[in-house]
């Protein structure tokens, strides 16, 4: 589904010793071990982990001319700042799968390295995106902790001790133990030590990760930034007597919970036990689900044996675990170029810029734009054209410019110009606040708004042209859309000059009142929906209601509105509220006829409407030739719409019965939901001669 930035094959050692350059560079900045406290990336996870993938595949095909010291091989490709405090054990990293058939494979694995299946199941846990640490409790009191540096050598940062959520400095029980588990900000504590940076007149970080790992290290700021801990693991450090020999993963994070210590169980997305791979990565899906919730970032669903003892007999290599596997997510922080800042003035005046990118793939889309907050924000960021930016998406809301790479910085860039007059009237701006304005407010736009929505293919109010939208503004008769229906023939006949032509726009007003909603949606003016999509919109929905009601999600069932525009169209929506109810309580038509775009075929709804279909898994009988494109121009053909997740509004699930005869999460999720399964077959039947 993603695709990822192109790494071209290495061919020759040349080839191989630049890429091996690259990675350590890379890995440097990100680890920090050029001693830069700030660390601050050059290269995205996403190109980081191509890199060293087309590393280790070089490294395959020539054995002989692996280098004794590849990245491919140490953990933190042997950049991180290495302390002078030993491990216990070492910390490693994981190995990481990219999809449900390396999860199985990574399975299948670690049957063969234990001889016979996996007995005591798996643990299924969320991969918290920050930075790892060591922390070790005497007698029940926190005396030290330590980072991951090499795995085998950490720094001491004890200095964070008292400032980290989910860390007590005394546990409920005087265990002596090492508590191991993974230090970040969340979404707010991040947005608070950007707002404390910002007093201080220091860089505000890039993101949480690199944030939370230059905090853990940063021994004498003088202002405080509060972390948060979560625990995924221990050792045992008393001979037994906190965690039982021999207890499983799930029970020794069950004790740290207990003692008062944040585990992965004590989290929106908690360690689950499993059975199976399939149940694991059913949970591994719910956890992908639950990802824009979250109110911290992870980066991945990590998933381990349960069993000590199996633990032990799967072992591990010189960079990690066999027993663990990282299922990693798409990114949702990537490096792109700013090209440009475009400033748009919103319905009240208000001057916003948003930021014009080089496309890059986001969690699975592509962007070119995202949100800047406002002049003294993009000053504060330092931000200049042309810089290389780290772009930063949660969950379905727009995605934000987060910080330039001032490293990347090229010689021509420009600080990004502020505009010195509003971009759309010409008139002066006010500054008084850091959202800057058009001095005219709501004004700036009215005239324009007003002449859009008498277009002959919105309301098509053909009389009214722009010398009398002009003298109805500025009379004060008009101060919104819905003004318009409640105009008398006098102040019509005053604006136009004369009583003809005053009778004339208010017959033809009256037209426009009783156009169907489709052309209402159209006259509100909202950015990104144009005519089309007003009349998909309408066509979906049918009532105003309907429209209002619809959340981000609900609006993306839109043909043609993706995560990208549905946040912005739904929040239009809102903020029109009070200009919708006055057009309803003027008479306006806010319903749909049922025909205009509705379509014909078996996946017609009773309504007109679209039935939803999901499809799962590999289609046999007479679909079986048919991949996911064709199945999707199938449905359409049908009069239906293809989905890709179950929820209550799904009519079918079209799923081939699983070989293990195990029933996929969708299908599941459709029984939860009483949505009818299909097999391809009878599906194959309900469409009946669509097929040939
Ligand atoms: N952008 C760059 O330039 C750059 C450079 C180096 C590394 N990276 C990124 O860093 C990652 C590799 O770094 P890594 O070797 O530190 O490994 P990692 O972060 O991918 O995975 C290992 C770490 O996961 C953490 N973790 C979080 N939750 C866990 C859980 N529930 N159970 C166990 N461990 C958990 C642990 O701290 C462990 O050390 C890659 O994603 C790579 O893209 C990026
Ligand atoms: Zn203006």
């Amino acid at each position: 589904m993603t695709t990822s930035p192109a790494v071209e094959a290495l061919t020759t050692p040349a080839q191989y010793e630049a890429a091996i350059a690259r990675v350590r560079a890379a890995a440097r900045a990100y680890y920090g071990g050029d001693g830069d406290i700030a660390a601050e990336s050059v290269m995205d996870d996403a190109m980081y982990d191509r890199e060293l993938l087309a590393v280790a595949a070089y490294e395959q095909a020539h054995p002989g001319q692996a280098a004794a010291d590849s990245p491919t091989h140490q953990v933190a490709a042997g950049a991180a700042p290495v302390g002078d405090v030993a491990h216990t054990v070492p910390m490693l990293s994981l190995d990481n799968a990219f999809s449900a058939e390396q999860l199985t494979a990574w399975g299948e694995s670690l049957q063969r390295r234990l001889g016979r299946p996996v007995e005591g199941g798996y643990t299924v846990e969320p991969k918290l995106d920050g930075a790892a640490i060591a922390a070790r409790y005497r007698d029940g009191r926190l005396v030290q902790v330590v980072t991951r540096g090499d795995g085998r050598f950490g720094e001491d940062v004890s200095h964070v001790i008292g400032t980290v959520d989910g860390l007590p400095e005394r546990l409920r029980t005087p265990a002596t133990v090492e508590v191991r588990g993974e230090v970040l900000f969340t979404q707010a504590q991040f947005e608070d030590a950007n707002r404390i940076r910002a007093e201080h007149g220091a860089k505000v970080f890039s993101n949480p990760r690199n944030g939370a790992a230059g905090t853990l290290r940063a021994k004498d700021r003088p202002y405080r930034l509060g972390l948060t801990f979560w625990a995924y693991g221990a050792v045992d450090l008393d001979g037994g007597s906190f965690l039982p020999a021999g207890a499983p993963h799930s029970e020794v994070l069950a004790l740290l919970s207990a003692a008062g210590v944040r585990t992965t169980r004590d989290n929106p997305a908690a360690l689950r036990c499993v059975r199976t791979i399939e149940e694991a990565q059913a949970r591994v899906e719910e956890i992908q689900a639950m990802r824009p919730s979250l109110p911290f970032g992870i980066d991945g669903v990590v998933v381990k044996a349960d069993d000590v003892a199996e633990q032990r007999a799967a072992g591990f290599g010189s960079r990690f675990p066999y027993w663990a596997i990282a299922y990693k997510l798409p990114a949702v922080e990537r490096t792109t170029r700013l090209l440009d800042v475009e400033w748009n003035v919103g319905r009240t005046g208000v001057l916003a810029p948003r930021a014009r990118l080089e496309p890059v793939e986001l969690d699975g889309t592509t962007v070119e734009y995202a949100t800047l907050h406002n002049p003294a924000d993009i000053r504060r960021r330092d931000l200049h054209i042309g810089d290389t930016v780290t772009v930063y998406k949660a969950g379905d809301i727009i995605p934000r410019v987060q910080a330039a790479v001032v490293g990347l910085r090229p010689a021509d860039a420009v600080e990004v110009p502020l505009p010195e007059a509003c971009p759309h009237c010409g008139g002066d701006i006010d500054r008084s606040q850091e959202r800057w304005r058009c001095v005219k407010g709501a004004a700036c736009r009215l005239p324009a708004l007003i002449a859009y929505a008498a277009q002959r293919d919105c309301l098509d109010i053909d009389g009214l042209g722009t010398t009398y939208v002009n003298a109805l503004v500025a009379s004060g008769a008009v101060a919104d859309i819905a003004d318009l229906y409640t105009l008398d023939l006098e102040t019509l006949s005053r604006a136009a000059g004369s009583e003809k032509r005053g009778a004339n726009l208010v017959a033809q007003i009256e037209a426009a009142r009783l156009k169907p909603l489709s052309r209402q949606l159209c006259a509100l003016g909202i950015r990104n929906t144009g005519r089309r999509l007003s009349q998909r919109i309408a066509a979906h929905f049918r009532t105003m209601d309907a429209v209002r009601a619809a959340d981000a999600e609900a609006m993306q069932e839109v043909e043609g509105i993706g995560p990208e525009k549905a946040p912005g169209i739904v929040a239009a929506f809102a903020e029109l509220a009070p200009v919708i109810d006055k057009m309803t309580a003027a008479g306006a038509t806010m319903t749909e006829p049922v025909g205009e775009g509705a379509g014909e075929g078996p996946l017609v709804g009773e309504d007109g409407r679209p039935m939803k279909v999901v499809v799962t898994g590999k289609m046999t009988g007479p679909l079986a030739e048919l991949g996911r494109t064709a199945m999707k121009d199938l449905i359409e053909r049908a009069g239906g719409k293809s989905g890709d997740g179950v929820t209550a509004q799904t009519a079918y699930l079209v799923a081939a019965p699983s070989a293990g005869g195990k029933p996929s999460s969708k299908a599941i999720k459709a029984e939860q939901l009483g949505v009818r399964v299909l097999t391809p077959e009878e599906f194959a039947d309900l469409l009946g001669d669509l097929l040939d």
